[in-house]
């Protein structure tokens, strides 16, 4: 279902943290209706690109568009658009796991029932009804990253961004998101993932994005990208790097 607007278009992201260049020129157009991967090695640029993709982080140049609109001059139209898993999520955890749900979508000025009745919903759809009335804080690192995505979530919003939904996620719960992520890109919406689990994009997302060094390597529907390999040969042959064992020889044990 691609209408032709993309519902992500970066033009030209830059960044710097100092004399690092987290991010490189990125260009990149996510099609409506997409199941979007983004995937890189460790400090490829990932977080850094999403974040700016979401209103999180200011460019040093380029622009965002979400549906066609600037995100940087439209921030509070666009960013209701927008449901968001940052990475390393900071929440406030002195609420409960139904408290903070129900925040999240006061916030976003929903009406109260509306968002009792999804709060029940999410909850059980992310297995997490019996932790409802525990203190974030007290959650496991997986039910935290299952609470946030239930933030995110809880507005319906047009295009979800989800930095790494997977990890320490245990693979029921996994499947679970899987399922509801699946379901939502069937009816419509955009979602844009990132992670480390080549498999698990191969298999899930229909576009994907290889990002090295604050470069898109390659980018297009997975077929496109993985040319007939698999998307994790694919990737270690576009990024390279492996490395050598010999330097850990001390590491042997006979
Ligand atoms: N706030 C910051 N201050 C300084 N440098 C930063 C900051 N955020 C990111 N960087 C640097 O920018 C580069 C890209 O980091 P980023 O977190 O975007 O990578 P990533 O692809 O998400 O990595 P990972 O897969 O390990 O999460 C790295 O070199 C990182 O050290």
């Amino acid at each position: 279902m691609d209408s032709g607007v993309p519902a992500l278009a970066l033009r030209g992201l830059w960044k710097k943290f100092g004399d690092t260049i987290a991010v490189h020129g990125i260009s990149l157009d996510v099609p409506r209706g997409s199941f979007y991967g983004v995937v890189g090695p460790n400090g490829a640029g990932k977080t850094t690109t999403l974040s700016m993709a979401t209103g999180l982080l200011r460019p040093d140049a380029g622009t965002v568009a979400v549906h066609g609109r600037d995100l940087w001059s439209e921030p509070d139209a666009v960013k209701r658009t927008l449901g968001v898993l940052p990475d390393g999520v900071r929440l406030f955890d002195r609420l409960t796991g139904a408290q903070l749900i129900t925040y999240a979508g006061l916030l976003r000025g929903m009406d109260r029932d509306v968002v009792a009745q999804r709060t029940d919903d999410l909850l059980a759809a992310l297995d997490l009804t019996d932790a409802a009335g525990r203190l974030v804080v007290d959650y496991s690192a997986g039910m935290t990253k299952k609470v946030a995505l239930a933030t995110a979530l809880v507005h319906a919003p047009e295009l979800l961004v989800l930095d790494e939904p997977f990890e320490a996620v245990d693979p029921v719960s996994a499947a679970n998101i899987r399922d509801i992520l699946t379901a939502y890109v069937r009816t419509g919406g955009t979602v844009i993932v990132s992670s480390h689990v080549m498999d698990l994009v191969q298999r899930m997302c229909d576009h994907v994005a290889v990002v090295a060094a604050g470069h898109v390597l390659a980018a297009g529907t997975v077929d496109e990208v993985r040319a007939g390999d698999s998307l994790e040969d694919r990737f270690v042959e576009l990024v390279g790097g492996r490395q050598s064992t010999e330097g850990l020889a001390w590491l042997r044990t006979s």
